[in-house]
């Protein structure tokens, strides 16, 4: 029953963020009662079953160099032939290997040793900086199982790591960040906030060859200035053979809040997955120096679905213990984000404005909950991307 009001309610607020007027009292009763009768049919919107379920897909994730778009001097015909690469590869996964990035692989494999250290040192350490001691709650450690995927707990762990605002306080997401000690990891801080700084201009060149296809440059110029990102170094132990993959898997399937994830993850094969287009699951194992780049729900809504915000999710089994540090690559905080002109996806009404920060709260503040507490039976949904 709670989840049939939770679904009405969903439901509705989906409808009204889809109106450009609010509904009247009336209108919202009639809605109401008929929300009820869709319920009380065969439950059509439902999300798809994404948990570990579906065939493995012989497909492969496309290669996309990006290398003309961050050297100064490449000619036209290289930058066209990655934007048409790249134009292609978004419509058709979403999802795609990069090369041509300019960090060679011996840098990466050091930041993903880093992210190994972190995960080994004592349980005590890691739990002293925990996401719920942090000022806004969610910066920091989260332990085995805390994180929540469509009321699932996934079973990894993680270090969240944001942008400091100038003057933390306790309000959503403007809390200041709780790193490791010096004692305990030393440099950490300081090279991953190096890291990201070099991941913002990768970002900055994606947002010009998306320009050069689509068009807006505007849109594109305020992509990139002042950008908002977010950094995660996730832990997964292997599930152990007699785990329930029906109560939650390594990682749930998902999409990405904001406009790009670039997927750093040591060689551990055969635990990322990607949704294709008809359902099967596409094995996305890392490539030495290569990043696993998607589309996230921000890029999705610029362009009226055409560049999509895939599902993926992590199933890990085998023996070891498997790193992965996405960097998430987003527009400003307080962007207004809606579908660029000529791009609303036909017979679809445009999704009411939203901003990014909004965004990303209504996402991440139901996204942890602690072990020790009983899981409620609200999905944290992403409105935008249940396309079913
Ligand atoms: O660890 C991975 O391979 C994927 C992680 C992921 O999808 C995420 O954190 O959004
Ligand atoms: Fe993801």
């Amino acid at each position: 029953m709670y989840r049939n009001v939770n679904k009405m309610y969903m439901r509705y607020e989906r409808h009204s963020r889809a109106c450009t007027r609010p509904l009247s009292i009336s209108s919202r009763y009639i809605y109401l009662v008929y929300s009820a009768y869709l319920d009380a049919m065969p439950d059509i919107e439902m999300l798809k079953d994404r948990s570990a379920s579906g065939s493995v897909s012989t497909q492969r994730l496309p290669l996309v160099d990006i290398s003309p778009y961050l050297q100064a001097d490449s000619s036209a015909e290289a930058r066209k032939l990655t934007s048409d690469t790249l134009d292609k590869a978004c419509r058709e996964f979403g999802f795609f290997y990069v090369t041509g990035h300019g960090l060679d692989a011996e840098y990466l494999q050091s930041l993903l040793k880093l992210g190994h250290k972190f995960f080994e040192l004592p349980q005590q350490s890691k739990d002293s900086i925990h996401i719920f001691k942090s000022m806004d709650g969610v910066r920091g450690y989260q332990k085995l199982g805390e994180n929540v995927t469509y009321a699932k707990r996934d079973q990894q762990e993680a270090l969240d790591i944001y942008p400091e605002p100038e003057y933390p306080s306790t309000n959503r997401l403007e809390g200041s960040q709780l790193w490791p000690s010096d004692d305990d990891m030393p440099g950490f801080k300081a090279t991953l906030l190096d890291y990201t700084e070099k991941m913002k201009k990768i970002g900055h060149g994606f947002m010009q060859a998306m320009a050069d296809t689509l068009g807006h440059r505007e849109i594109f110029d305020e992509l990139q200035n002042d950008n908002y990102w977010v950094l995660r170094v996730i832990g997964y132990p292997p599930l152990p053979e007699e785990h329930d993959t029906e109560s939650g898997i390594s990682c749930g399937a998902h999409t990405d809040y904001g406009c790009l994830t670039f997927l750093l993850a040591d060689d551990t094969p055969g635990a990322l997955q990607v949704e294709a287009k008809d359902g099967s699951w596409i094995p996305a194992d890392p490539i030495p120096g290569a990043f696993v780049v998607n589309i996230g729900d921000i890029i999705d809504t610029l362009t009226g679905h055409q560049y999509k915000s895939t599902y993926h999710r992590v199933i890990h089994r085998g023996s070891r213990y498997r790193v992965s540090i996405p960097f998430f690559f987003e527009p400003q905080r307080d962007q207004v984000i809606k579908p660029l002109e000529g791009f609303t996806a036909p017979g679809e009404t445009a999704v009411a404005p939203f901003t990014y920060f909004d965004h990303l709260k209504s996402m991440i503040y139901n996204h942890f909950v602690p072990n020790d507490e009983a899981l409620s039976e609200k999905p944290n949904v992403n409105e935008l991307t249940q396309r079913g």
